[in-house]
């Protein structure tokens, strides 16, 4: 089947945020780990590569994005979307406007939209300034991320160093006014040579008419809202065919195994959560891990009851995150748990765990690289932007759910257990 539009995102919770809210049309939505090294085959007619590459240095970010496009153009993809995080996760020498600049380059266009934007997980833009719920990204605890803290809330001084070409705003007014003005006020700043174009948007209606308005840029940007309403455009325009599809629910065994190395405020309450429903957990200490290594912890989990959904988590308030990251740097802290819950996911899908949920953006990716999965299906969307997904691990069927840090319901991890029984 010829892909139609192509999307790369920079981690792979951001990725299955993305493929769930575009499979929402109704296309068949395939997800790729990593660009696949076989030429195309057999693609769906959207297609998303995961890279995790959110905090890659530049060079190498900008290289896999680039061998993700190509790969996309190879299969035929026209249209373009690069994905990164509704909480921008970027700093000063963030990649995403560098990544953004090669992909115009490559695809020998002059501008682009930024919109990390997603109104139903309560991320906003208004006057080029990024709000988490009712405060603004750098009042939010995203200040304290253990990899990306976001010290500035607003998008134009974020995006600016990072970029070689001018950056402007389409404000909240303008996008209020319709397609018609944000396309008049883009063809503006295309004629005065503003490449990089920043767009508020505070609520769904803002990104229908965003998307409206720029259907026909080859590359957009941003976070999985302002793609969502891209498919039915498409279809609009008879470059997508109608083709509707119901992912149904894969038959997997119960076993289960959850996993979380992420500390975002929401992921602590999940935990705790969890905890409180009497599920068996095991908190990773990074710095007994430094001197220990995964035994212990892999002990602890075969001796569990994989039915009951045993935890194992290495969540942890800021303090204590910064206490580990002074000893250890914070690359290493970062590696030592990402490793530990890879070898967990391993050592648990060879004791039969066919479930398998893992809070985390990065700690998402350390695991599916370590079950080797290539390429997952977009299953039932459990919450806003986190849906399960199938892929084949060592010959198994794996139904596997990533979470973003910041998504989901308090009760997450009972609630994806118990939306895979009723999908
Ligand atoms: N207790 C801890 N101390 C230090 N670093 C940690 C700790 N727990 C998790 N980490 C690291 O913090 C990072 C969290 O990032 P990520 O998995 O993307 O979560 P989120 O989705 O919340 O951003 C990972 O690299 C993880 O290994
Ligand atoms: O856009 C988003 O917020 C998510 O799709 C995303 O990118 C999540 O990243 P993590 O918070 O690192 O899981």
């Amino acid at each position: 089947m010829m892909t139609v539009l192509g999307c790369i995102a920079d981690d792979f919770t951001g990725a299955t945020d993305l493929a769930a809210l575009l499979a929402r049309s109704g296309v068949p939505v395939s997800l790729r780990i990593g660009v696949p090294k076989e030429p195309p085959a057999a693609t769906d007619m959207v297609e998303v590569v995961a890279l995790k590459t959110r905090t890659a240095p530049v060079e190498d970010a900008v290289a896999q994005a680039r061998a993700a496009l190509h790969w996309l153009q190879e299969a035929g993809a026209q249209r373009f979307f690069w994905k990164y995080c509704s909480t921008f996760d970027s700093t000063e020498a963030g990649n995403i406007g560098p990544v953004a600049e090669a992909l115009m380059r490559d695809l020998n266009t002059d501008q682009t939209i930024y919109c990390p934007a997603f109104p139903e997980n309560g991320r906003t833009i208004f006057m080029g300034n990024l709000f988490v719920g009712q405060q603004p990204l750098a009042e939010s605890p995203m200040k304290d991320h253990p990899l990306t803290p976001m010290r500035d809330s607003n998008l134009l001084r974020l995006l600016g160093p990072q970029v070689t070409q001018p950056v402007g705003l389409v404000d909240r007014l303008s996008v209020a006014r319709g397609a018609e003005v944000i396309r008049s006020e883009l063809a503006a700043f295309k004629a005065s040579g503003t490449t990089h174009i920043v767009i508020d948007a505070v609520a769904e209606s803002d990104l229908e008419a965003i998307a409206t308005a720029c259907r026909e840029m080859p590359l957009l940007t941003g976070a999985s809202s302002v793609a969502m309403p891209l498919p039915k455009l498409l279809m609009a325009d008879q470059i997508l065919p109608r083709e509707a599809v119901r992912i149904g629910p894969l038959l997997v065994p119960p076993e289960t195994v959850v996993l979380s190395g992420s500390c975002s405020a929401m992921t602590q309450k999940q935990v705790l959560h969890y905890l409180a429903t009497g599920a068996a957990g095991f908190c990773l200490d990074p710095l007994e891990l430094a001197a220990t290594g995964a035994e212990p912890v892999l002990n602890w989990l075969m001796a569990q009851d994989l039915a009951a959904a045993p935890l194992v988590y290495a969540t942890s308030e800021p303090a204590k995150v910064k206490a580990v990251q002074d000893r250890l740097g914070v690359a290493k802290a970062g590696r030592i748990v990402e490793e530990t819950l890879a070898a967990c996911a391993c050592a648990a899908r060879d004791a039969g765990a066919r479930r398998i949920i893992v809070a985390g953006g990065e700690t998402s990716g350390a695991v599916t690289n370590a079950l080797g999965l290539d390429r997952l299906h977009i299953g039932a969307e459990i919450s806003a932007g986190v849906p399960w997904t199938y892929g084949q691990s060592d010959g198994f069927q794996i139904a596997l759910a990533l979470k973003s840090g910041n998504f989901g319901t308090e009760a997450f991890f009972s609630e994806a257990q118990r939306r895979l029984e009723t999908a």
